[in-house]
């Protein structure tokens, strides 16, 4: 549990984050889609390879809705793990869950302004949460490209609740971070796809360099046998499954991400992908084949139904 008299939670819903500016090229996009596994098993997939290449140039790519996530990511840390209050060892740091509503397609390159603000903590006891909502804006046009909120899961750093009952601020409705009940029927959808041993070092090419990710002796310490794989990286791999066997290849009509990290994965592993339709809502979850563990579940919504399902 974390030294009480050093977390201050008052002191941590204060702090006010700095406004910072992330600029991304079609590289830099390019990138991200091979580091969630786009073109992994079929390099001239025209479903995905309009992420990664265009016949007339670069500045025509195509941009996956999850390489939203990838804008908040330098914004939250700013050059810092600290947070005036906030008493953590950041080695045992692991993501909880994503939320990511997007408002427009994101052109192949932009300058974007991130404005980030605290939307949650919670203390669970053996851990803390912290929820941090990050809104980007087009830096030309002023426009809001998408919300993310990241939820940071604290291992060991609860217990700092000052009263019996346990500490809880949030600020967004309920119904955004809730778990979806996954059916038990049979899914609508199945996509089977394996994420290569390198995955990781891949991935985080496109900015987390926590080196959890990478380094051996850091993952013994955080409790793993071995390096594992970024959440946002296995969300990557889920939701593209559900762009190829939902959305039929068509990207634009996701509205709408939310994925809770519910087991660590290693790089290398298979994960499936099982989807069901309620409605408008992709209701999917991730197993790893080689463990048959659930690892990832979330919904994706979709601005329509694609006119073939
Ligand atoms: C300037 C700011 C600095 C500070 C901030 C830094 C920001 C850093 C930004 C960068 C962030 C990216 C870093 C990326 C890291 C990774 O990618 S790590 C890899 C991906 N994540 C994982 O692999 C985690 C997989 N999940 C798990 O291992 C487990 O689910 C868990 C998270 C360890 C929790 O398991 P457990 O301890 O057994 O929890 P429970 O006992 O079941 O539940 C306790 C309460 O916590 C709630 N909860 C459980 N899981 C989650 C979750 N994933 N997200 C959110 N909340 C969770 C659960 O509901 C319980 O609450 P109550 O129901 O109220 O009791």
């Amino acid at each position: 549990m974390a030294d009480n008299s050093r977390f201050d939670h008052d002191l941590v819903l204060a702090h006010k984050f700095p406004e910072t500016t992330f600029t991304y090229t079609e590289r830099d996009a390019a990138v991200y889609a091979l580091g969630v596994g786009a073109c992994g098993r079929n390099a001239i997939d025209s479903d995905e390879l309009k992420y990664v290449y265009h016949e007339n140039g670069q500045q025509f790519v195509q941009v996956l809705p999850t390489f939203a996530a990838i804008f908040s990511l330098g914004s939250l840390t700013n050059g810092s793990m600290d947070l005036p209050g906030l008493q953590y060892d950041p080695r045992l740091l692991l993501h909880g869950q994503q939320y990511i509503q997007i408002y427009k397609p994101f052109p192949s390159s932009a300058s974007l302004i991130n404005k980030v603000s605290l939307a949650g903590l919670h203390d669970k006891g053996k851990a803390a949460i912290l929820e941090l909502e990050t809104k980007s804006y087009e830096k030309q046009s002023g426009e809001l490209l998408c919300m993310n909120r990241s939820t940071i899961y604290l291992r060991g750093a609860g217990g700092f609740s000052n009263s019996s009952h346990p500490y809880s601020y949030s600020n967004y409705p309920v119904n955004q971070a809730a778990a979806p009940k996954i059916p038990k029927s049979q899914p609508f959808a199945v996509f089977e796809d394996c994420t290569q041993p390198s995955q990781a070092l891949l991935y985080r090419l496109s900015g987390d360099y926590n080196p959890l990710h990478s380094d051996p002796m850091i993952a013994e310490v955080a409790g793993f046998s071995r390096p594992i794989l970024h959440g946002l990286c296995s969300l990557g791999f889920a939701v593209r499954a559900v762009i190829k066997c939902i959305c039929r290849g068509d990207a634009n009509i996701i509205k709408t991400i939310s994925g809770r990290f519910l087991l660590h994965v290693y790089p290398g592993e298979t994960l499936i992908t099982e989807m069901w339709l309620e409605g408008l809502r992709v209701i999917y979850q991730a197993k790893v084949k080689e463990r048959n563990r659930a690892v990832l579940s979330g919904f994706v919504d979709l601005r329509h139904m694609t006119p073939s399902l």
